[in-house]
């Protein structure tokens, strides 16, 4: 067996990337990560002159390598095909100076479609000759609930639940999560934020007793967060696609170093951008952007994670988290593998409420990373100008991005800007940051305006939910989330 990864917390335990993947989290608790990455870079060549599928297939076979070929070409061509509005999945155009990378072409609108289209083909193939039926348990700020519902309704032998925080996601997201159809789904609001749903999620992962009563049933539990491993490898692709564009632009000489700057919340996004990098992208630098959240530029800064801090609630829904779950795999990689350290730090945070790293550790994170922070009225601004001096329309997460790459010294290298969702997504809150009023008005009435306004069309999938009938109205108190769980896996599988 191709024995490969093992939890953050401990090597004693390896396993496939097949069982990471059905796994989603290690049973310490810690995210399954491989020593392997960066043994095997990928030709800058190859990946220059070949498409989004091609390159997909490249680096999940280095990722997953238990996957075969077949097994990756099948899923690849599943993941990516006529779902996408966009043939190149996901597009580089201009910013002004900059690039951004539209990562919003998917079924949901969201950059989660990049993976979250892909993990249930994985799935399928790793569960494949093994009776049991997967719930893929979720949490989301906003973005990967839909992805996930979208990708896992109706695929044989799974569930999937959703779990957002009540009143804390645009009125778009929610209607797309509250309005999905399938005999499989499961969605519910809680009483908390998304730090509530997730911790609450990690804590169901581990009840034995609750995974021993599903066992009975033949039920295991999984995720469709980016702390599976399924999640984060197909993020990696569109770092090496981005660059393969700016390659056949002529913008960029094969091997000169790049910069990526990301929205980030969860830390899954970046750290797909550092993997790439490890896996021979030349990245001069990753670039964290914060929201009025700041807990990763406060820990970039001082070197010192402290999540004992006010929660905002604010117009980039998606980032309000305060504990970035995909961390703990760069303080992995960055303390050079050390899961004492790693597992120390995960306890002082879940005891005292922060942990602070080595220097020594934090000087290999900087020596990559950078970071910066937008309020709402940054963002605002931002999407203001950005779309009367540049006619480009961005969402709130983009323009926090564009707000702290535009504060950033220039570096001399090209600068990516990744574009996460469809501006569509958030229409009251861009089309206020436009300068309208949008008081009293829904979000179709927004969305009305705004195509009004901007002269640019709402994707069909957003513009069609009006028609939708309201299909999950659960709300629950974070206690209860457990129970949930196990009624949804009591009617989707029995
Ligand atoms: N921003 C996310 C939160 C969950 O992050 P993930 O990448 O780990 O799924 C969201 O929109 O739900």
């Amino acid at each position: 067996m191709n024995t490969f990864y093992h939890s953050t917390r401990s090597a004693a335990d390896s396993v496939t990337s097949k069982q990471a993947i059905l796994a989603g989290i290690a049973p310490d608790g810690g995210l399954y990560v491989s020593d392997a990455l960066g043994e095997t870079r990928l030709a800058l060549e190859d990946v220059c002159a070949q498409d989004f599928h091609a390159t997909a297939r490249l680096v999940l076979g280095t990722l997953l390598p238990d996957y075969t070929a077949d097994e990756l070409a099948s899923c690849v061509d599943a993941a990516y095909g006529a779902q996408w509005d966009s043939e190149a999945v996901c597009p580089l155009t201009p910013l002004g100076t900059d690039w951004l990378l539209e990562l919003y072409h998917g079924p949901t609108c969201a950059f989660k479609d990049v993976a979250l289209q892909m993990l249930p083909q994985l799935m399928s193939v790793a569960r494949a000759g093994d009776g049991r039926k997967i719930m893929v348990v979720t949490a989301t700020s906003g973005d990967t609930g839909k992805a996930a519902l979208d990708g896992f309704a109706g695929v044989e032998g799974t569930g999937v639940t959703v779990f957002y925080p009540y009143g804390k996601v645009s009125d778009i997201q929610r209607l797309q999560m509250v309005t999905q159809l399938g005999g499989n789904v499961a969605v519910c609001a809680v009483r908390g934020t998304f730090d509530d749903c997730q911790g609450e999620v990690k804590r169901i992962f581990a009840d034995r007793e609750l995974a021993s009563r599903l066992a009975e049933r033949g039920v295991v539990l999984s995720s469709a967060n980016s702390i599976n491993v399924g999640r984060l490898a197909p993020q990696v692709t569109y770092y090496f696609d981005s660059y393969a564009q700016l390659v056949r632009r002529g913008v960029v000489r094969m091997g000169e170093e790049v910069t990526f700057c990301v929205p980030t919340g969860n830390f899954g996004d970046v750290l797909a951008g550092y993997y790439a990098k490890r896996m021979g992208l030349p990245v001069r630098r990753l670039v964290v952007a914060s929201n009025a959240n700041d807990v990763l530029t406060d820990f970039l800064t001082t070197g010192t994670y402290d999540r004992r801090r006010d929660f905002h609630k604010t117009i980039s829904p998606s980032m309000d988290i305060l504990v970035s779950s995909n961390l703990e795999r760069l303080l992995y990689f960055a303390s050079k593998g050390d899961c004492e350290l790693v597992t120390s730090l995960m306890a002082d945070l879940a005891e005292k409420g922060f942990y602070t790293v080595p220097e020594r550790v934090m000087d290999e994170i900087r020596s990559t990373f950078a970071c910066g922070r937008a309020d709402d009225a940054d963002t605002r601004e931002t999407i203001f100008d950005t779309w009367r001096e540049l006619d480009v329309l961005i969402d709130p997460h983009t323009a926090v991005a564009k707000h702290v790459l535009d504060a950033l010294p220039a570096d001399g290298t090209e600068r990516v800007c990744l574009s996460t969702a469809s501006p569509y997504k958030f229409c009251a809150d861009v089309l206020a940051a436009l300068g309208e009023v949008t008081d009293g008005m829904n979000g179709f009435a927004c969305m009305d305006a705004l195509e009004a306004k901007t002269r640019t069309a709402a994707p069909a999938q957003l513009s069609g939910l009006r028609a939708d009938a309201v299909l999950h109205d659960d709300v629950c108190d974070r206690e209860r989330m457990g129970g949930f769980v196990e009624s949804a896996c009591a009617r989707v599988f029995l």
